[in-house]
């Protein structure tokens, strides 16, 4: 953060403060409670090193090496999660001061707001529109705001839509400024059972038609003749010849709504809506998303150049029009130093989650526990933050300019932005080879070579010395969709888990480079991230390996009698309690089943996302295979929509990763079996001794609980949402081999 640490508020003797931040009370629990579990990991350490130097049996050397790796994994990611609790900290803004602080509206800076959207059969054009409108209307001066859409699909379906939107806002714009909306997306707006009058009736009326037409041509995949109103239309929609495809297409730039022409109904100004669809050729890459982003930097740079941006996921609608005047209570506070603000994040916040939130769509730990915990401030994550556009290049201190100045962000703009150089010129930096043999994605815009473009940019941005601040007003400033698929969520998680990890091994590496030019706190932050896929190695290891051992009577765990035993509770309960704590403290729904629900997920994820994730990251260092972007789909179906309301976990999915799910779950309800057995038979027999096998009986319940809705899947539902029956076979083949291959051992 950018004011001193501990600091109250950001007041001076001219003007009242626009922010506060301040250190919250938990920092000293935490410190102690951190120094506590230092003293417990380093005696697990000493009695591991004392095992392996004693080993009885083969098997019994074999699994302690295994646990000494799952333990020292575990350790380091201990280490790392310290960064963020050392100095928890709260933010609070002031926007009523705002307007008094930097001269009424008139000293508000222009702002351009980026929305990229890649796929309109994943990423309905009604979703999109509903995020474009929702920040058209914010409380801002209009003649200063304009938004740009990048549409990777290259789908005259999103232009269409696009059309359609830009002659709805024209109504829609001056219908919330007069009521003074909070819901701005008409989506939202209508859904939240608002008592109609004759003026909301015929708003209404006018959004479904708008609706109706847009999802009927969406479904059709092109734009019927009885769609296009009058010339300009049919001219721009003129454009999608037989030629034009989605990886293979010229520029397409289209300036829907022109704040120096175009005017609401009322009379009023209307925002800059501007279509883009940048160039794209099949031998060029195009750089996914951050690509998008930075030809969005360039054609704005050429239209508008405003010093502020906010970027944008097509499915981040805004959930508060206020939201930009909060942003710069921190981005125009004349006492933060404003020579190193970057950029003010806001945490992703989701609408539709189901009560307990079985899949952790929330992501409440990544989204919204840890980024406040950050000593220099939050990571980028890609969509909710406002940037300032200097930080984009070059360091603070160091300005990089782009290769011709036009792009320069301290150019000042005027005049209107539909002159035929403008968008000649426009057109030029939205070309696919304009990038060739410049510094685009490597020291200017947002950064080239990772899957997770975001993290990779602001950890770029961070190590060039600018701050960021987090943001977190209690009504969420934006909502997005959450993946309501399991499939759909470990596929997300697997591309982030790789795209961390070429950030990990890069030469820019979180652990080598971050700390050095961050210091240590902001180095483990990062490095938390950038190694998130080896929590596959302490979670495959504890999901098979002592079960293993249990049915085969081997115990690997101290016996009940030891006081190494109580090391062994008090690490697995102080760690889940203080992540409950954590969990519960962070507000916002944070219930006893949520989190319980969001520990089950992280043991998902470790034996799917991030395990499939680091292979395939390895295949690709190793040259074998490439791995592209893979979309999230925002498309509800009804029936998904209606089991995920319902909690039911959906498996409809032949996947590798639910194989060893499957696996995983038999293996653990197998060895509870049998453990209980051997405990039972051998307390019977007197003289026996099971004491040594409690802990991973312990374990093995603790894996079958969490396991719960996998054997539902597979042996007790019939639902299109079960296990299929392949997965169900063939894990249940694999885990007989496994179960047979080690009774043999
Ligand atoms: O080639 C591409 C691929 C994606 N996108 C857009 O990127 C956004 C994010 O894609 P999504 O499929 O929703 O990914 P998520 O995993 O949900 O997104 C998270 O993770 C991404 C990095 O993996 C970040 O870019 C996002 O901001 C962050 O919300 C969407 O608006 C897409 O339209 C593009 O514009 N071009
Ligand atoms: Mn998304």
């Amino acid at each position: 953060m950018v004011a001193p640490k501990g600091s109250m508020a950001s007041a001076t003797a001219n003007h009242p403060p626009l922010n506060s931040h301040k250190l919250l009370r938990r920092a000293l629990p935490n410190r102690a409670f951190a120094l506590i579990f230092a003293c417990a990991i380093s005696a697990l350490f000493y009695h591991h090193v004392k095992t392996l130097l004693r080993p009885t049996t083969a098997a019994n050397a074999v699994s302690a090496l295994f646990l000494l790796l799952a333990d020292a994994v575990l350790a380091f990611m201990w280490c790392t999660t310290q960064s963020f609790r050392l100095y928890p900290t709260r933010n609070e803004e002031f926007p009523e001061n705002l307007e008094k602080v930097v001269g009424g509206t008139r000293g508000f800076p222009a702002l351009d707001v980026f929305i990229c959207t890649a796929d309109p059969y994943k990423e309905p054009p009604m979703g999109v529109v509903n995020t474009a409108l929702s920040v058209m209307a914010y409380e801002y001066p209009v003649e200063k705001l304009s938004v740009y859409v990048s549409d990777d699909g290259g789908s005259e379906l999103t232009m269409f839509a696009f059309m359609e939107a830009a002659r709805f806002a024209g109504h829609w714009l001056p219908f919330c400024r007069e009521r003074s909306l909070v819901e701005r997306s008409p989506e939202a707006y209508f859904a939240s059972n608002i008592c109609g009058g004759t003026d909301i009736d015929k708003m209404k009326m006018m959004y479904e038609s708008m609706k109706v037409r847009v999802e009927h041509v969406v479904e059709r995949g092109k734009v019927g003749e009885e769609y296009i109103n009058g010339d300009r239309e049919r001219r721009v929609l003129g454009k999608w010849t037989d030629e034009f495809t989605r990886r293979d297409h010229p520029a397409v730039i289209e300036i829907l709504l022109d704040n120096s022409r175009d005017r609401d109904i009322a009379g009023n100004v209307m925002p800059n809506l501007i279509y883009l669809s940048r160039e794209k050729s099949k031998n060029v890459p195009h750089q996914f998303k951050a690509g998008a982003l930075n030809v969005l930097l360039r054609v704005s740079a050429v239209m508008t150049n405003a010093p502020i941006l906010l970027t944008l996921d097509c499915d981040m609608r805004s959930n508060d029009p206020s939201t930009p005047r909060r942003a710069l209570c921190y981005l125009a506070n004349p006492s933060t130093d404003q020579s190193q603000l970057g950029y003010v994040q806001f945490p992703q916040r989701f609408q539709g989650i189901n009560e307990g939130d079985i899949y952790c769509g929330d992501f409440k730990r990544l989204f919204q526990i840890n980024p406040p915990g950050m000593t220099n401030g939050p990571s980028y994550v890609g969509t909710g933050c406002f940037f300032r556009r200097r930080c984009l290049f070059g360091a603070p201190s160091a300005i990089v300019l782009p290769e011709i100045p036009e792009l320069s962000p301290e150019r000042c703009l005027k005049g209107p932005i539909q002159s035929e150089e403008t968008l000649a010129l426009a057109k030029k930096v939205a070309g696919c080879k304009y990038e060739h043999n410049t510094n685009w994605g490597h020291k200017v815009g947002f950064r080239y070579g990772s899957l997770v473009e975001d993290y990779y940019t602001g950890y770029m941005l961070q190590c060039e010395g600018w701050r960021s601040a987090f943001c977190h007003p209690d009504r969420a400033a934006f909502l997005g969709d959450a993946p309501i698929c399991l499939i759909d969520v470990l596929n997300q998680n697997k591309r982030w888990a790789i795209g961390l990890l070429e950030v990990g091994f890069s030469k820019f590496s979180p652990v080598t480079y971050g700390v050095r030019s961050m210091g240590l706190l902001m180095g483990l932050s990062f490095a938390h991230y950038a190694f998130w896929a080896v929590w596959c190695i302490p979670i495959t290891i504890y999901a098979f390996l002592p079960q293993i051992a249990l049915i085969n009577g081997l115990s690997i765990f101290p016996k009940v009698s030891e006081p190494w035993f109580f090391l062994y509770i008090f690490l697995f309960l102080g760690a889940y309690a203080q992540d409950l704590t954590d969990f519960a403290l962070a507000g916002h729904n944070g219930t006893l089943r949520r989190w319980w629900n969001d520990q089950r997920m992280c043991l998902v994820r470790g034996l799917t996302s991030y395990v499939f994730g680091t292979i395939e990251f390895t295949l690709k260092s190793l040259g074998f295979a490439a791995h592209g972007f893979n979309v999230t789909s925002k498309v509800l179906d009804d029936e998904q929509s209606k089991k995920y309301e319902q909690g039911v976990f959906e498996f409809g999915a032949v996947s590798p990763m639910f194989v060893v799910l499957a696996v995983a779950a038999i293996v653990n309800l197998a060895s509870l079996l049998q453990g209980l057995t051997t405990v039972v038979a051998v307390a019977r027999r007197s003289g026996g001794d099971a004491e040594g096998l409690v802990l991973q009986v312990l374990l093995a319940s603790f894996g079958v609980v969490n396991c719960w809705p996998i054997y539902e899947a597979m042996f007790i539902r019939t639902d299109k949402g079960r296990m299929p029956t392949k997965v169900t076979l063939v894990s249940t083949f694999i885990a007989s081999l496994l179960y047979t291959a080690v009774s043999l051992a």
